[in-house]
């Protein structure tokens, strides 16, 4: 798609990823993660215990297969996945928590495009319901655009989507999110930046636009734009 060719009819809905998509890939893997990485043994020390905290470990636990791992143990186990960027939902709802000091205490902003976040107040604006579906757990998505750099954005969104519907790459998770917003899958449009969840949201019936918004990302075969502002319907 070049910038100037509308997309056919306006959606009904817009659900959106957030890295690489409404924010930087570097505020996610140089801020948030560090930040999470930094804290987490000592704030597991400190809030292994409240229930909310300690069911998530558990589920980390089972995901591990060691039922049995201390504290101590799931501190290192929890550090090597923030390492790889893995999308465990335990993992994600625990640096959510984590991330919550760090946003309170104003040691960081959520990272949002200027251009995302003018876009979404204008689609908002013109009454299409705004969804977020990120690996990132809902506390730690209302958190980033409740304290982003463009202001409290959390107002404009209908809903969100994290891994407790299911993995950005299936089918099936898409299928969800349509079923719950209650639209058909063509009046829908998902926005990510990665090729693998757009042919996941498409398999599904959704209708896609992939963000480039660095060099090198790898491109698929779905409509493309470098910036929200690019983006236009009939
Ligand atoms: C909700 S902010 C943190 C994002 C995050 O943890 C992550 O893994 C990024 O996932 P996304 O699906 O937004 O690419
Ligand atoms: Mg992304």
């Amino acid at each position: 798609m070049s910038p100037d060719q509308p997309l056919a009819l306006e959606p009904r809905a817009i659900v959106t990823d957030i890295e690489g998509t409404t924010g930087s890939i570097h505020f996610v893997h140089q801020v948030l993660f560090p930040y999470a990485r930094r804290h987490l043994a000592a704030w597991l020390e400190l809030n292994a215990a409240q229930p909310a905290v300690a069911e998530q470990l558990e589920l980390a636990r089972l995901e591990a297969g060691e039922p049995e791992a201390s504290v101590a143990r799931l501190g290192e186990l929890l550090g090597g996945w923030i390492d790889q960027d893995r999308k465990s939902t335990p993992l994600k709802a625990l640096q959510g928590m984590i991330w919550e000091r760090g946003y309170l205490e104003g040691d960081f902003k959520g990272h949002v495009y200027m251009d995302a976040a003018e876009r979404l107040r204008t689609w908002h604006g013109r009454g299409i319901g705004l969804y977020v579906y990120s690996s990132g757990s809902i506390h730690a998505q209302k958190l980033l655009f409740g304290h982003s750099e463009a202001g409290d954005l959390t107002g404009l969104f209908s809903g969100y989507f994290d891994t407790t519907t299911g993995p950005k790459r299936e089918a099936e998770s898409y299928r969800a999110i349509q079923r719950d917003i209650g639209a058909p899958g063509g009046e829908i449009l998902f926005l990510s930046d990665v090729v693998e969840e757009l042919d996941a949201a498409r398999e599904a019936g959704l209708r896609t636009v992939q963000l480039v918004r660095e060099p090198g990302m790898r491109v698929g075969d779905h409509p493309c734009v470098e910036r929200f502002d690019q983006i236009s319907f009939d």
